[in-house]
């Protein structure tokens, strides 16, 4: 028996609602696996957490989870208990960055049965691959003196190892899948950081003759993004661009609620998490609507990290088969809730399995 431990932090609002609905994902597709077993450690941490703590997650709590397999945690943030810059940095991106997941992954592709607001798709297929370490998210800066005196400085920060190994990534997975990269830049308007982000992508285009490159100014780009998805393969984006350009795929793909994402860890030193795309929904939090398929999607991701692709593949396919059935919440346009959609799902996985 093969046994995967899961460091669970569902966080806030949906995420309550999404992580069990996925765990039930997982544990029906251990049961058509029949030699595989999930071991769920959980922890509560999140904004309410905070409000009985005065933290995030206990002083100890990355120790606590650095052992396990993976991290599967659903959203952070309730801006009604604690300000969102605080609830972030004190979990998620804390993780993200001490964990050194440098990279996250995030697919925007049509899937059947989905129906994208663009008029004419053309069976778009991409994958961001967003930089998650440094760029814009650093926490360099201040603010000093007050009313119309006040400066506020924030400093974005690029360096050659974490620019080159996010390309790097980029042209592997680019290579792989035979297709071709684009970079998001801004080098007519960002006078430093973005003409090193060019050079750095020149010079490491020349190690891969066979993959195809080209460069776009991020404002273009995420116009591309709508006017001619299908002409888009690999994006390898900054932290912010990448975050942008995830939520405009998760639109062209017809909502935010089914896009997936992965925070990898490439230096084997500490787990990678796996966490949709979408945050908290406090607008739709408590009522049970929630599309679970952003969740269960990103348990494929995690499946296909931990050595299972054949079993992300039942899962995905499921999801193709609920949402050509109509089954859907109302962010697709349907009448489901989070609970039918995961029914769902789980049975069009064991009709695939044969059980
Ligand atoms: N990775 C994360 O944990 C993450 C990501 C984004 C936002 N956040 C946090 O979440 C909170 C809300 O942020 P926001 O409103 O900007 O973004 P959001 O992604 O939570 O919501 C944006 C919109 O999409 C809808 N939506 C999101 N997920 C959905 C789902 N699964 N099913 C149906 N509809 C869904 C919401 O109802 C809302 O209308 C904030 O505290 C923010 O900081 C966290
Ligand atoms: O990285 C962020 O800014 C948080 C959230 O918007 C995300 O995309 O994960
Ligand atoms: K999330
Ligand atoms: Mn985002």
């Amino acid at each position: 028996m093969k046994t995967l431990d899961l460091a669970v932090i569902p966080g806030d609002g949906i995420g309550k609602e999404v992580v069990p609905e996925a765990l039930r994902v997982l544990d029906a597709i251990a049961e058509i696996h029949g030699g595989l077993a999930f071991n769920y450690t959980h922890y509560p941490w999140s904004s309410e957490y905070y409000i009985e703590h005065g933290r995030m997650m206990p002083e100890n709590g990355l120790e606590l989870i650095k052992e396990s397999d993976a991290i599967f945690l659903g959203a952070v943030g309730d801006p009604s208990l604690v300000p969102d810059h605080i609830s972030l940095a004190g979990l998620l991106l804390k993780i993200r960055r001490e964990f050194e997941q440098v990279i996250n992954v995030r697919p925007a592709k049509q899937l059947r049965g989905m129906v994208s607001p663009l008029s004419n798709p053309k069976n778009f297929d991409i994958l961001i691959i967003r930089e998650n370490s440094e760029g814009e998210y650093s926490s360099i800066g201040g603010r000093v003196h007050s009313g119309m005196d006040e400066v506020v400085v924030q400093n974005a920060v690029f360096t050659k190892r974490g620019v080159s190994r996010v390309m790097e990534y980029g042209f592997e997975i680019a290579r792989k899948r035979g297709g071709h990269l684009t970079s998001a830049t801004k080098s007519n308007g960002i006078a430093h950081s973005m003409p090193f982000w060019d050079e750095v992508f020149q010079e490491m285009a020349a190690g891969y003759p066979d993959v195809k490159t080209n460069s776009e100014h991020i404002d273009a780009l995420s116009a591309f993004f709508v006017t001619r998805p299908e002409t888009l393969d690999v994006v390898v984006a900054s932290n912010l661009f990448g975050d942008i350009l995830s939520d405009l795929g998760a639109a062209i793909m017809g909502s935010i609620g089914i896009a997936p994402a992965g925070n990898i860890n490439l230096n084997g030193k500490f787990p990678s998490m796996f966490e949709p795309v979408h945050g908290s929904a406090p607008d739709i939090y408590g009522r049970g609507i929630a599309n679970p398929i952003g969740q269960i999607w990103t348990a494929k991701m995690m499946l296909d990290h931990l050595g299972e692709p054949e079993l992300g593949e039942i899962i995905l396919n499921a999801i193709e088969t609920t949402l050509e059935a109509g089954i859907k919440t109302g962010d697709i346009g349907g009448k489901s809730n989070t609970v039918e959609v995961t029914d769902a799902i789980i049975a069009a996985m064991k009709k695939q399995a044969g059980k």
